[in-house]
C-alpha cells in the first residue's frame, strides 16, 4: 500500500472575504429598519388619500426584505471544491466503475439531429476506458432523422474517438472543436489527420442535414439499414411503439474503432407513447433510461445531460469520481452537479441568460448550506439514489463488483427484453415517478428530485472546475427566455405549495439554512405580485398627486437612498466579479424586471389554474436553433419581439404607463405651479424615471423600429389603450 492511499480525493475550501459581506448585510439590515420605522410612523390617517397604497407598499417592502434575507442566507457561507485526479488514477485505474450516460431529446426541429449527435460524440470521447462507457439517447420525438443521425454517429465515432485521444483534443464535440480550433499547421502529422477527420465530419453533417431537409429517409438508406422499414411502421409521433436499438454493443468484440480499441455501448431509445398513459416528459424519459440501462449495463454512476449540453472537458468523469470514490466522505455522496454554462452568449447578454451569479455564487452557497441542488443537466448520480434508496451509515459502494458486466444474451434478445421496460404501461401501479426515479407532475422535475434525494439522507456536491464541464445553448429570443422562466417559476412554486415544500419534506432531514436557500427559486412566482405593485402603484400615485416616499429635505430619504444604492452597488460588483460587463448588468436588471412582471406572473397564474383544474401541465421545449436573421439580431444584441404575446402586452403596457406618469410629473415640475411638487415627489419621480430608462428598448420596439422583430401594431394598440385607461381611471 502506497503511503498516499489514505489521502482524500477532494478538498473543500471556504470562501474568503466573508467578513466584508457580513458587514454589508448588517448595513442593509440597519437601513431597512429605518425604512420600516418611517413606513410605520407615517401611515396616512384613515380618510386621508393614499392610506391603502401606503399599506400595500409597506407589505411589498416587507416581502422584499424577507426575500433579501433568503438571498443573504445563500451567500453567507459559500464553499468551493477541488479534486485530485492523480490520486484517483493511482488508486483505482484498474477498477474504475462503469458509467451510464443519458442524453434526452424531444423534437428534431428545434433540437436538430446534428446538435444531438455532437453531444453524443462528445460524451463517447471522454478520457475514460471506453468499455466502461455506455451512452443512451432517449428520443421523445421518435424521429427517424435523429435515429439516422445516431447511425451516422456510431460510424463516425470509430474515427473520432482515436483522433481525440491521440491529439488530446478539447472540446470533444466535433462541431465545437472544428469551429474553434485552428488548423495545426505546425504539426504535419496531426494536420493531415485533422483535415481528413474534418472532411469526414462535414460530409456526415451534410448528409444528415440534407436528409432532414428532404423530410424522409431515402430508399437507399432504408435498404442499407435493416431497422428502417420496421421503423416507419411503428413510429408515428403521437402513438407509437417502443423503438430500442443497441447501435454499438460494447460486449461485442468486433465493436472497435479504427485502431482496434473497444467502443462505448451506444443505445437509441424512443419510448412507446399512448394517449391513455401520460409520458411525463423528460422525467419519464429519464426513468425509462434508468430501467433500460439497468438491464444492459447497470453502471453504478449515471451522468445526465440535455441534448444541447456537450461535454467541454474530457476529464469530468474522473473529477466526479473523486467525490464518489473518496475513502472518507465518498459513500454519502448522492450526486455531483456541474454548473450549467452556455456557449452562445454575447458580450452584454441582452436576455441575461448567463446564470453566472447563480452558478458562481448561489450554487456554492447551497453547497455550503448542506448540498447543491440538482439542475437537470451536467449531473452525476449514484444509481442507488436515483432508484429511491435511502442513505444509511452502512452503505458502502462496492466498486470492484460493479465494474464487471454480466449480461450474456444476444443483442436482439436483450433489445426485446428492454423494450418491455420502456413500454407505456410498465409504470402503472408502481413507485416510478413517486419514490423511484425522477419525480413526475412537476415542471422542474430536477429540483424536486434533488431535494428528495437530499431528504433521504444523501449529500450532494457542487463542482465548478476552471474549464467548464458542459456547454449548452441559451434561449436566443426574449419570448423563449420568458417562457422558460415561466416553466421554472411555475414548477418551483408548485414545489413550495405542495407537501414537497422543503420546510415540510426537509423538516429535521436537511439543515434549516438549506430549506431557506431553496426559497430563492421556489418563491420566484409570488415575487411578481410585489414587483407589479412597485412598478404600478407609485407611478399612478405620482400622477394623482399622492406622495408615498419621504420629502427630499427630510432625513428619512437617506434610509431609502442608502439601502437602494448599497444594494445595487453590491449587485453590480457581484455581477462584474463573475465576468459580466456594466451593460450586461443593466440588461440583467431589465430582465429581472421583465421576468418578474411576466414570466413569474403567468407562472403563478398557471399554477392557480392548474390547481383549479383548468389547465394541464406541459413542457415547452426551449428552441435551440434560429433563422439567420434572428441569430443576427441576437449577435447584435437587438431585442427580439416580433410576435404578439400577452407577455409583450404586459411589458408594453407597464412601459407606457410609466412613461405617461413620468411625463405628467415632468410637466408639473417644469411648470412649477404647485409649490413643493419636486420636494414632495422627488423619489417617486426618480423611481418612475428609472423605469422609463430601463424600458427604452420597449419604446423603440413600439414606435421607432420598423424591422420584423419590433412589436406588432396590435400590441402597440392594446398596450396604449390599457395604459391610457389606467391613467384615466387614476385621474378621475
Ligand atoms: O417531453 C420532453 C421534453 C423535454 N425533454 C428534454 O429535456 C431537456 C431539457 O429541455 P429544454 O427545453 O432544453 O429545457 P431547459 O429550460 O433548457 O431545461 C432546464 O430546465 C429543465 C426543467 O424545467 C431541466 O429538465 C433541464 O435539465 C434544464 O436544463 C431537453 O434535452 C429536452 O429534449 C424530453 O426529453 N422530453
Ligand atoms: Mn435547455
Amino acid at each position: 500500500m502506497a503511503k498516499d492511499d489514505n489521502l482524500p480525493l477532494f478538498e473543500t475550501k471556504l470562501a474568503k472575504g466573508r467578513i466584508l459581506f457580513q458587514f454589508y448585510s448588517l448595513l442593509i439590515f440597519v437601513g431597512t429598519c429605518f425604512i420600516f420605522a418611517y413606513r410605520l410612523s407615517h401611515i396616512p390617517a384613515i380618510g386621508e388619500p393614499g392610506r391603502w397604497a401606503w399599506i400595500g407598499l409597506f407589505c411589498s417592502e416587507l416581502w422584499f426584505c424577507f426575500y433579501w434575507f433568503v438571498t443573504t442566507v445563500v451567500r453567507w457561507n459559500p464553499i468551493y471544491r477541488n479534486t485530485f485526479k492523480d490520486r484517483l488514477s493511482h488508486r483505482y485505474e484498474k477498477a474504475l466503475p462503469g458509467i451510464d450516460i443519458f442524453v434526452c431529446t424531444a423534437d428534431p426541429v428545434i433540437e436538430p439531429p446534428v446538435m444531438v449527435i455532437n453531444t453524443i460524440l462528445s460524451v463517447m470521447a471522454y478520457d475514460y476506458p471506453p468499455e466502461k462507457l455506455n451512452v443512451y439517447l432517449s428520443d421523445d420525438g421518435a424521429s427517424e432523422f435523429t435515429f439516422y443521425a445516431m447511425l451516422e454517429a456510431s460510424r463516425f465515432s470509430k474515427i473520432w474517438l482515436p483522433f481525440c485521444k491521440k491529439f488530446k483534443v478539447e472540446p470533444r464535440s466535433p462541431e465545437a472543436y472544428f469551429r474553434t480550433a485552428v488548423e495545426p499547421l505546425g504539426e504535419p502529422v496531426m494536420a493531415k489527420e485533422w483535415s481528413t477527420v474534418k472532411m469526414l465530419y462535414e460530409d456526415m453533417k451534410n448528409r444528415i442535414e440534407s436528409i432532414t431537409k428532404l423530410g424522409r429517409i431515402s430508399e437507399e438508406i432504408s435498404k442499407e439499414h435493416k431497422g428502417f422499414n420496421e421503423w416507419i411502421l411503428v413510429a408515428s409521433p403521437r402513438d407509437h411503439q417502443t423503438i430500442l436499438q443497441i447501435l454499438i454493443d460494447g460486449r461485442d468484440s468486433e465493436a472497435v474503432d479504427i485502431q482496434g480499441r473497444p467502443l462505448p455501448t451506444l443505445v437509441y431509445l424512443a419510448r412507446e407513447k399512448r394517449p391513455q398513459y401520460h409520458h411525463h416528459f423528460k422525467a419519464g424519459a429519464m426513468n425509462a433510461m434508468i430501467r433500460v440501462s439497468s438491464r444492459i449495463s447497470n453502471s453504478s454512476i449515471i451522468l445526465n445531460v440535455d441534448c444541447d449540453m456537450y461535454s467541454n472537458n474530457s476529464t469530468s468523469i474522473r473529477e466526479a469520481l473523486c467525490f464518489f470514490m473518496d475513502g472518507e466522505k465518498g459513500n454519502e455522496v448522492g450526486f455531483v452537479q456541474f454548473p450549467q454554462a452556455f456557449e452562445n452568449l454575447t458580450k452584454n447578454d441582452v436576455y441575461s441568460s448567463s446564470l453566472n451569479v447563480i452558478m458562481e455564487m448561489e450554487m456554492p452557497g447551497y453547497d455550503g448550506n448542506g448540498g447543491s441542488c440538482y439542475i437537470g443537466t451536467g449531473c452525476f448520480h449514484r444509481r442507488e439514489t436515483l432508484s429511491g434508496q435511502k442513505y444509511s451509515k452502512n452503505f458502502k459502494a462496492d466498486w470492484k463488483r460493479l465494474s464487471n458486466r454480466s449480461v450474456k444474451e444476444s443483442t436482439s434478445v436483450l433489445e426485446e427484453k428492454c423494450k418491455v421496460l420502456a413500454s407505456s404501461s410498465y409504470e402503472e401501479n408502481s413507485q416510478w415517478g413517486k419514490e423511484m426515479g425522477l419525480k413526475y407532475d412537476c415542471a422542474v422535475e430536477d429540483l424536486l428530485t434533488g431535494l428528495s434525494i437530499q431528504c433521504r439522507g444523501w449529500k450532494s456536491i457542487y463542482f465548478n472546475p476552471e474549464r467548464k464541464g458542459f456547454l449548452g445553448v441559451a434561449p436566443i429570443t426574449l419570448l423563449q427566455s420568458l417562457v422558460q422562466h415561466k416553466r421554472w417559476s411555475e414548477g418551483d412554486f408548485h414545489i413550495f405549495a405542495s407537501r414537497n415544500c422543503p420546510f415540510v419534506l426537509g423538516y429535521k432531514k436537511i439543515p434549516l439554512k438549506l430549506q431557506l436557500s431553496y426559497c430563492i427559486y421556489l418563491l420566484w412566482a409570488p415575487n411578481c405580485l410585489t414587483t407589479l405593485y412597485y412598478v404600478i402603484v407609485p407611478s399612478l400615485c405620482l400622477l394623482r398627486g399622492i406622495s408615498l416616499f419621504p420629502h427630499i429635505s427630510s432625513s428619512w430619504v437617506l434610509a431609502f437612498v442608502f439601502v437602494i444604492f448599497l444594494h445595487r452597488t453590491y449587485s453590480l460588483g457581484e455581477f462584474i466579479r463573475f465576468g459580466g460587463t456594466f451593460k450586461g448588468w443593466w440588461n440583467d436588471q431589465r430582465m429581472w424586471l421583465y421576468k418578474r412582471t411576466t414570466s413569474y406572473f403567468f407562472g403563478l397564474l398557471d399554477y392557480i389554474l392548474k390547481r383549479l383544474g383548468f389547465s394541464k401541465s406541459a413542457f415547452v421545449v426551449t428552441t435551440k436553433v434560429a433563422d439567420d436573421d434572428v441569430s443576427q439580431r441576437y449577435e447584435q444584441e437587438v431585442m427580439e419581439f416580433g410576435t404578439s404575446s400577452p407577455m409583450f402586452t404586459i411589458l408594453a403596457t407597464l412601459a407606457l404607463l410609466n412613461a405617461f406618469c413620468f411625463l405628467g410629473a415632468l410637466k408639473r415640475v417644469i411648470a412649477n405651479v404647485e409649490i413643493l411638487f419636486w420636494e414632495r415627489f422627488a423619489l417617486q419621480i426618480l423611481l418612475c424615471g428609472l423605469l422609463v430608462l430601463i424600458n427604452l428598448p420597449v419604446y423603440q420596439g413600439l414606435f421607432f423600429r420598423k424591422d420584423v422583430a419590433s412589436l406588432p401594431t396590435s400590441v402597440t394598440f392594446k398596450s396604449t389603450m390599457f395604459a391610457l385607461l389606467a391613467c384615466a381611471i387614476t385621474l378621475y
